[in-house]
């Protein structure tokens, strides 16, 4: 069957172009009109790509507002569903917060509740990460457990005990975290943790409450991610005394008070990764900015193996020009500064047509390849068993209805979308909307074929 769709203004063409739309009986049955994203694939890319605000900073930094009595500014904030799920939670708690493009104005000055409702919290697991500053600002703090996701079951049990660590009593009764602190003048007090694993997340929580406990506190194996040193650097700004953030030992002396901040967030190097295998994938060239390339380390050395040039063009401009050729990998997820998982499902995409086989190991959570299916829907030759993956490439993928089950799964099934011969449809776009700011336009500037459409899709 044919139509002749109208992919609007702004795409870069604006004349209607053809699309195969498949065989009623082919694509799978929808059960409601949520809206998908349709991608005619080959689309050449080229033209350069503004990179937004971090979004795994931004939730940090928005937990670590409530440090301050004074209020603060973010700047460089990225327009996200999970952007908007955070503000919902501050203002449960009292926060006044007034938005102006990329600008938020947060007035945490009066906090006048201590417990985060769980319709919220349950939602979005970075939000349980305000824990840590609620329970060191107003001595208390009643936290729903977040519970798990998609991806894995996501335990929160590093950031508890470094808390109980931190002289809190904790209790965890019907799904919600009682915390306080113990001490006569309600300070959390300073102490020496060590985290099992570099979780991001406990590193955060036990920061923020160390910034205004009584004495020292001492974090061994911390996370080193960039967004751990973008909250460490908010706190400083705040008048915290952090040393350390981005290397495995952070060291916090507690202070009285923090002030107001006004903070820029680090552009989101997963977002970056995400258009860099786009202009791979599709062989093409696609600069983009603002990046911090020392971030992209691990993606620029996996796309050189690959076989993909990327040119640093200035201090925070890169250049990705894709090949001809390229050649399988082996991906294994660490923790900064390894491979991020955050990236494994799109550079997947890209493996499916690379020549050879690439082991993809993602070693991180315990679930985070259900996009496995969906690529395998589209053509490719993936096997799977537990958290190992084998991709052997194939000369092309093909377009196919599937559905995004996590955030980077969306991402990768658009990626995919992009190289793929024919009509790809991406349900499930609640996922994508979490963490890619703009994401169709940004594409479409560039010269990709997709749209955004409540039809429903033919069954
Ligand atoms: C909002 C945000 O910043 N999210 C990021 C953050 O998530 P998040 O902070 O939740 O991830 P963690 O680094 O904590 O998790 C890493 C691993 O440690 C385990 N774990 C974690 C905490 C704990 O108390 N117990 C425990 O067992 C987790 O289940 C997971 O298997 O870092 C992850 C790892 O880079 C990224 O994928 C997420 O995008
Ligand atoms: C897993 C992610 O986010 P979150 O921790 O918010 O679920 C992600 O950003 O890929």
């Amino acid at each position: 069957m044919q139509s002749t769709i109208d992919l609007g203004t702004a795409s870069q063409t604006t004349e209607p172009i053809e699309l195969t739309t498949l065989a009623s009986s082919e694509m799978p049955q929808l059960e409601t009109n949520a809206p998908v994203l349709r991608i005619i694939g080959k689309a050449p890319l080229s033209g350069h790509v503004p990179i937004s605000g971090a979004k795994n900073s931004i939730l940090a930094l928005m937990a670590g507002t409530l440090l301050s009595s004074e209020g603060c500014r973010i700047r460089n904030v990225p327009n996200l569903a999970d952007v908007q799920r955070m503000s919902d939670i501050l203002e449960t708690l009292g926060v006044k917060i007034s938005r102006n493009g990329e600008v938020l104005d947060l007035d945490t000055s009066n906090l006048t509740t201590n417990s985060a409702p769980y319709e919220l919290v349950s939602k979005m697991r970075a939000s349980f990460f305000a824990l840590g500053s609620i329970l060191a600002r107003l001595g208390s703090a009643k936290m729903p457990l977040p519970g798990g996701c998609a991806i894995g079951a996501r335990p929160v049990d590093l950031h508890v005990r470094g808390l109980q660590a931190l002289g809190a009593y904790v209790q965890i009764e019907h799904g919600i975290v009682h915390a306080h602190a113990t001490s006569r003048n309600g300070r959390l007090q300073g102490a020496k943790i060590y985290l099992d694993c570099p979780s991001v997340g406990a590193t955060e929580t036990l920061m923020m409450a160390a910034t205004l406990a009584e004495g020292e506190t001492i974090i061994e194996n911390a996370a080193q991610e960039p967004e751990v040193i973008d909250l460490a650097d908010l706190c400083i700004a705040m008048g915290a005394k952090i040393k350390g953030a981005g290397t495995n030992t952070i060291t916090i002396e507690g202070v009285e008070k923090l002030h107001f901040a006004d903070f820029t967030a680090i552009p989101d190097r997963i977002e970056a990764a995400t258009f860099m295998v786009a202009a791979a994938i599709t062989r093409s060239t696609l600069s983009m900015s603002p990046v911090v390339p020392a971030h992209l380390t691990a993606a620029i050395s996996k796309l050189q193996d690959i076989g993909v040039t990327v040119r640093q063009d200035s201090e925070d401009t890169i250049t990705v020009i894709g090949g001809d050729n390229y050649r399988a990998v082996d991906i294994e997820t660490l923790p900064y500064p390894g491979f991020p998982t955050d990236m494994q499902a799109q550079f997947m995409a890209l493996l499916t047509i690379c020549e050879g086989s690439g082991v993809v190991n993602e070693t991180v959570y315990e679930n985070r390849l259900q996009h496995v299916a969906e690529l395998n829907r589209m053509g490719a030759n993936i096997r799977l068993k537990n958290s190992v993956a084998v991709v052997s490439g194939v000369p092309q993928l093909s377009g196919a209805p599937v559905m995004a089950t996590d955030l980077r799964a969306s991402a990768a099934l658009v990626i995919a979308g992009l190289a793929a011969d024919g009509e790809t449809t991406v349900m499930g776009l609640h996922h994508l909307d979490r963490g890619y700011d703009r994401i169709e336009e940004k594409l479409r500037n560039v010269g990709a074929k997709l749209y955004r459409t409540n039809e429903v899709v033919p069954v």
